[in-house]
């Protein structure tokens, strides 16, 4: 490809970052920032060690201990169980071998690494981010190139700061119009998962543009971003605009002095005019309501005034198979309608929807309102930081007064990987981004949904518009 090709955001993010490449098809990519759990990372450090190598940029790596944390209220978290407080000992005593950052299980700033990453300065455009977690398609948000990786890569990029990287194919999918009162970019990214399919961005790198991806916050953005992987897309980017530079300048100070230059270099981090992507989706966001999953996959999902669908209306295959599976383990009649639905449980939190700007949301609803009797409602922030803003806002103040828990942060009930489990048959409207069988309990039952709509079903003992629970304030 010669210099004047039109190129992709995608592809001059690869090129930047191409070490060499290693045949037609893989190169072998520069990481700018490793980020690492307590989960998937202990394997990593077993193989430098029988093979005796090193790490030679630690400071290019930062770990967080996330997914087994107990997020109980209290000031010192201990972790009862045996194997998960081996998981977080054992990535102390990794990061302290090595010189490597570590957000510890006690430290204040602790979290969800989606989370942590972006709130100190450390996502910044232009950026390869890897991890151990599917989720980092997060860092898009910011024009930063992230994606999750397996174990082994996971100790070749702690030794090499390298990773072997098949190159995807591009997909743009264009957003344009106003997104309506009460819905989110959470309603957004679900609306684009259920029209393109969990597969739909397979092999994929998306980047979303138009003007109502223009209108999001970059907390918003991450939302979309983070749950792109979702439709299987290997990477979400949103090219960085200048609420991604004020974003990122008031987060890295260390930036200041090197203000042009930055701002120079992320001016050209856009697709050229006349760059081709391999596929191309458009949305009208005006159409787009406040949307709900029904089923086991994130895109068995119906807006809030739909229905669970009726089989004989879906493909024969496994598309219709899967569907009736999934309302056998929902414990959903087909064609039901989707508002209504009791609900005994609500998960307020995640790397999707547990930033300040979506507990504002949920506060804003829960003011002034009571949890539904017979219904549990938890917070979990995003992070010690996310906690902390929130507690200076009084929103600790309006969850509790609501009867809602106020937890300390970690990924608690996204995937109930802690002690946050709940039990079978228990349904639970969600913020957060998989639905899968079990996922929060075995044969526990999730709706995924933004932070508003949950916080009306946590009031209303149902799942429900919250748009109309607004008009009855
Ligand atoms: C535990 C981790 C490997 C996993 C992921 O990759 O996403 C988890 O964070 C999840 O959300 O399912
Ligand atoms: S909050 Fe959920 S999705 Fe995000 S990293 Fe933790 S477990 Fe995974």
């Amino acid at each position: 490809m010669n210099n004047m090709t039109p190129r992709t955001l995608y592809r001059k993010l690869v090129d930047s970052h191409t070490v060499a490449a290693l045949d037609d098809e893989n190169i072998l990519l520069f990481c700018d920032l490793h980020l690492m759990n307590e989960y998937t990372s202990p394997q990593a450090f077993t193989g430098l060690d029988e093979q005796g190598r090193g790490v030679p940029l630690p400071g290019q790596n930062v770990a967080v201990v996330s997914h087994i944390i107990p997020t109980h209220p209290g000031k010192v978290r201990v972790i009862a169980d045996a194997a998960s407080a081996l998981q977080a000992s054992n990535l102390h005593r990794n990061c302290t071998r090595f010189g490597i950052p570590l957000f510890d299980t006690n430290d204040a700033l602790q979290g969800i690494e989606h989370v942590i990453a972006p709130e100190h300065g450390m996502v910044r455009p232009g950026m390869v981010i890897i991890c151990g977690d599917s989720h980092t398609t997060t860092y898009g948000a910011l024009g930063a190139l992230g994606f999750g990786i397996g174990t082994t890569e996971v100790e070749h990029v702690l030794a090499t700061q390298t990773l072997a990287y098949r190159v995807a194919r591009s997909m743009l999918i264009r957003v344009d119009g106003v997104l309506p009162a009460g819905s989110t970019a959470k309603d957004l990214v679900l609306a684009v998962i259920g029209r393109i399919g969990a597969q739909g961005a397979r092999g994929c790198v998306v980047e979303f543009s138009g003007s109502a991806i223009d209108a999001l916050s970059i907390e918003a953005r991450f939302t979309l971003c983070n749950m792109t992987v979702e439709a299987g897309s290997r990477g979400a980017l949103v090219a960085p605009d200048a609420k991604a530079v004020d974003y990122v300048l008031a987060r890295a100070p260390d930036l200041a002095e090197h203000r042009a230059a930055a701002l120079a270099a992320w001016q050209a981090l856009r697709s050229d005019a006349g760059a081709v992507f391999d596929v191309e989706h458009r949305f009208d966001a005006s159409r787009i309501a406040p949307q709900v999953t029904w089923g086991t996959s994130p895109d068995q999902v119906a807006a809030i005034d739909g229905h669970v669908p009726l089989p004989a209306d879906l493909p024969a295959g496994p598309e219709r198979s899967s569907a009736e599976r999934a309302m056998a383990y929902a414990r959903l009649p087909a064609g039901a309608p989707i508002a209504g639905t009791p609900i005994q449980h609500v998960f307020i939190g995640s790397c999707t929807n547990g930033r300040i700007e979506d507990l504002r949301a949920a506060a804003g609803v829960a003011r002034g309102r009571q949890v539904a009797a017979g219904v549990r409602a938890m917070v979990v922030p995003g992070s010690g930081a996310v906690k902390a803003a929130a507690e200076a806002e009084g929103l600790d103040r309006v969850f509790l007064a609501a009867g809602f828990e106020w937890r300390n942060p970690g990924c608690s009930m996204c995937l109930a990987m802690n002690d946050d489990v709940l039990a079978e048959g228990v349904r639970c409207a969600s913020t957060t981004n998989r639905n899968f069988e079990g996922r929060q309990g075995r044969g526990a039952i999730t709706h995924l949904m933004g932070p508003a709509m949950a916080a009306a079903a946590a009031v209303t003992g149902r799942i429900t518009d919250v748009r109309q629970l607004e008009l009855l304030a």
